[in-house]
């Protein structure tokens, strides 16, 4: 598995459904440096794993309760990734973004929260696809991305935008 062309994206299926959840208050935008689970130690938005009986939105809006203390107000979907990595794990996130949230934004077991200006996001320190999505949905785009990883190698991305 090289590139995308090696996967069947008509009967692609991720292994876990998940949400990433970005709030955009005052020109800024809040991550977190994640402390575990998959992408531990990279910066990231809030987000994890679709659990049973719940829909995106209420993962959305959980994930960011338990990783940040923090409630986002109003989350709105902007887009999906596709995320399929050559030693056969797969991950399908939703990603939502917010513009207000309730509550102070505090340090868990799980992430540390982070301000950047708009204009000093950090993705250097972020996995390899953020750079070609997340500057789109700033843009106010909707977006569908697909993505093939050897562990924190991105080898190949298709995006499309609407
Ligand atoms: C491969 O590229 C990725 N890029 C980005 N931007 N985000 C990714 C990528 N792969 C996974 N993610 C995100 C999606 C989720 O928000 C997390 C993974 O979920 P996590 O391991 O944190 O799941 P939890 O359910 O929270 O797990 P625990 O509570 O058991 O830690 O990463």
């Amino acid at each position: 598995m090289q590139s995308l062309q090696d996967i069947d994206w008509n009967t692609w299926q991720g292994k876990d459904p998940a949400t990433l959840t970005f709030i955009i208050k005052d020109e800024q935008i809040l991550l977190i440096r994640k402390k575990r689970g998959l992408g531990a130690g990279k910066i990231n938005g809030p987000g994890g794993r679709l659990e049973p009986g719940e829909t995106m939105l209420e993962c959305a809006i959980r994930e960011v309760q338990e990783e940040l203390c923090i409630t986002p107000i109003d989350p709105i979907f902007c887009g999906e990734s596709l995320f399929q990595f050559t030693d056969g794990y797969s991950i399908h996130v939703h990603t939502y973004m917010a513009h207000d949230f309730e509550g102070t934004p505090a340090e868990t077991d799980e992430a540390i929260p982070l301000w950047f200006p708009l204009d000093g996001i950090p993705y250097e320190e972020m996995w390899a696809d953020d750079i070609v999505w997340l500057p789109e949905m700033l843009k106010g785009s909707q977006f569908k991305g697909r993505y093939l990883f050897d562990g924190d190698r991105m080898l190949d991305h298709h995006l499309d935008i609407f």
